[in-house]
């Protein structure tokens, strides 16, 4: 066991778990409005709740967006931090800033961007918009030829790009999952942290993990679409899913062993 998964068992209540949502809880489908968490995934996040100091996930989704498709909401102590950061949700209430300006000219301008373009789809999350290729004929290709375009016009509207699995995100800048997580590793005073992730825009969280100083474990949630370096690598959410609970059992074992 990687020690930074002993520090966890060992000291729950001082352990931080951030997860991000899709890729990771839930299983990568064609549709963005059709993704759901895996069907364990509420019942292990509700259980691993009660047993650590706090379970985050942090996501490019809007937070309430996560809540819904991931059944969220009677999660014990959760919280949801959207928009790589942006948000927050917690016990029911969202925070978030004013919607960025540029959000309007970048809504404006994309579809005659895509126009054309079969099985391209434009994803208005309110505060960013996301351009997916995954339903092109050839999702890579498609992609690429869209980064110039897409870049330029983020740049008109002060926007920032987040690529991701065939995605082009336009959303505002100065925050990632990174400056996300180390705020709240800090504002818990963690003493352990594990953060699992599956895409580009999961790289920064792990960063902060080993930027933490803390006893940490980075998971990456494998695919065949993505290869990223971390201390575990397990397969998809099932994976993610099985790991949570091996965690739980171990805690609980702890507990009365
Ligand atoms: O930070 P995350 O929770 O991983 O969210 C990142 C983006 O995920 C979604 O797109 C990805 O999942 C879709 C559904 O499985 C898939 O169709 C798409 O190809 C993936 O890129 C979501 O639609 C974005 O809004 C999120 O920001």
């Amino acid at each position: 066991m990687p020690d930074g998964l002993k520090a966890i068992v060992a000291d729950p209540g001082g352990a931080v778990i951030g997860l991000d949502f899709d890729g990771t809880l839930s299983p990568i489908v064609p549709d963005p409005a059709a993704a759901r968490i895996h069907p364990d995934g509420p019942a292990v996040l509700a259980r691993l709740g009660e047993l650590v100091g706090a379970v985050v996930i942090v996501t490019g989704r809007p937070a309430a967006t996560a809540v819904e498709y991931g059944s969220l909401a009677g999660v014990p102590g959760l919280v949801v931090l959207g928009h790589y950061g942006l948000e927050r949700w917690e016990a029911g209430s969202l925070t978030a800033p004013p919607v960025h300006p540029g959000l309007e000219r970048v809504k404006a301008g994309l579809p005659p961007l895509v126009a054309g373009l079969d099985g391209v789809r434009i994803e208005d999350k309110e505060r960013a918009v996301a351009v997916h290729t995954r339903q092109a004929a050839d999702p890579q290709a498609t992609l690429d030829a869209l980064r110039e375009p897409v870049a330029a016009l983020a740049a008109e509207a002060g926007l920032a790009v987040e690529p991701g699995k065939f995605v082009l995100e336009l959303r505002p800048p100065g925050m990632d999952k990174g400056m996300a997580l180390s705020a709240f590793l800090r504002e818990r005073a963690a003493r352990s942290v594990l953060f699992a992730g599956d895409d580009l825009g999961d790289l920064a969280a792990f960063a902060a993990v080993r930027a933490s100083g803390l006893p940490g474990v980075t998971v990456f949630s494998g695919s065949s679409e993505l290869d990223v370096e971390a201390d575990l690598v397990v397969d998809g959410p099932p994976g993610v899913l099985g790991l949570l609970a091996s965690i739980a059992d171990a805690v609980e074992s702890g507990r009365t062993g």
